[in-house]
């Protein structure tokens, strides 16, 4: 498949709200069942986080709904289009950020930028203020004239947004996108994801960064071994058990701690106090934590760390990983 027979297709219309459905979703390559059931939404308006382990099947999948692999089996809908029968009307409302930059190297970033807007059909001088447009986006103006081929990893990951969103796509979809940038351009990117979900595009985005990915993220899809296993949506977790380390100042007084939280019913886990200083204990939603360090305080117990334990993301995926191994252990003879 040639890049202009990807891309070669009209401006996209402004964008439509119903980000990307996909149901029964199967791709094998040759006896390797890379992607076995997969139905998942990323709805407009929002950051879907994709989450699994090494060869569960993620940039697999990536590339099912970025219409650059066909399906075995499934459908994917992009912006209500649908993406298997029409690939080339959903490509229209399809950004995609693949995990490197790949091709056009030689090609200076503002002639990568304005190839791309004129293949998806605007005139030479609006591609070409667009390409000024976004390289000032990702603050890569001083390399405008320069060969992609200079930029370091971080910057190529930004040209590569930039790419991505060059004709303002409904859909993003992300393999990645955190490799290789420093702190400050991963905030951007946290931030910049954020902005284009409340401008309400849909943005579907992989990472094994989970703390990142929970900053970032409205919900999270789980999947494993090709399959998905969960959804999680963080609107709804405040509500949820979850662990919190607490902490007094003094660690001699450790005992007092334990036994205060002891009156609360909060007994501290196996694993507590093992990594850092204090007691982690399972408490029932943000309002019970509200009032457990409310009461904590009013009973003269000295507190000085008090918050969750982990993001959710990452207690969400330990606990999969856990009942998976249980599953797995328990078919064995
Ligand atoms: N072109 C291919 N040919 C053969 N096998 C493939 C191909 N692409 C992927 N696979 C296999 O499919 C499975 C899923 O791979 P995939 O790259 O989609 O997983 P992933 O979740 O993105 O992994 P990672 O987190 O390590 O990037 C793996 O077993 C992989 O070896």
């Amino acid at each position: 498949m040639t890049l202009s027979s990807v891309l070669d297709v009209s401006p996209p219309p402004p964008a439509a709200g119903s980000g990307i459905v996909a149901h029964g979703l199967a791709r094998s390559f040759g006896p390797v069942h890379a992607v076995r059931d997969v139905s998942l939404t990323a709805p407009a308006g929002t950051v879907t986080a994709l989450v699994g382990p090494n060869g569960s099947g993620k940039t697999t999948l990536m590339l099912l709904l970025a219409t650059l692999l066909r399906p075995d089996a499934g459908s994917v809908a992009v912006a209500g289009v649908d993406a298997t029968a029409d690939p080339q009307e959903a490509r229209r409302h399809l950004g995609w950020m693949p995990d490197t930059l790949g091709v056009w190297e030689s090609l200076t970033c503002h002639d990568i930028l304005t190839s791309l807007g004129r293949l998806y059909g605007m005139g030479r001088v609006a591609a070409a203020a667009r390409a000024d447009e976004q390289l000032e986006w990702v603050e890569l103006t001083e390399f405008a004239r320069r060969p992609a081929r200079v930029l370091s990893r971080g910057q190529q990951q930004r040209l590569s947004l930039a790419r991505a969103t060059v004709h303002r796509p409904a859909v993003l979809l992300l393999d990645e996108p955190a490799n290789g940038l420093d702190p400050t351009s991963r905030i951007r990117l946290r931030d910049d994801l954020r902005a284009m979900a409340a401008a309400g595009t849909a943005v579907l985005v992989s990472s094994h960064v989970l703390a990142e990915l929970e900053e970032m993220s409205d919900r999270a899809v789980f999947v494993r071994e090709g399959a998905t296993v969960s959804t999680q949506d963080f609107a709804a977790a405040g509500a949820q058990t979850r662990p919190y380390r607490i902490a007094g100042p003094d660690p001699a007084r450790r005992d007092e701690l334990v036994h205060a939280l002891a009156a609360h019913g909060l007994l501290p886990g196996a694993d507590a106090g093992n990594r850092r200083d204090g007691v982690v204990v399972q408490v029932r939603g943000e309002q019970a934590a509200a009032e457990l360090l409310a009461d904590l305080v009013r009973d003269g117990v000295p507190v000085s760390h008090f918050a969750p334990e982990g993001s959710r993301l990452e207690n969400a995926y330990l606990d999969l990983d856990l009942d998976h191994r249980r599953h797995t252990e328990g078919e064995r003879p």
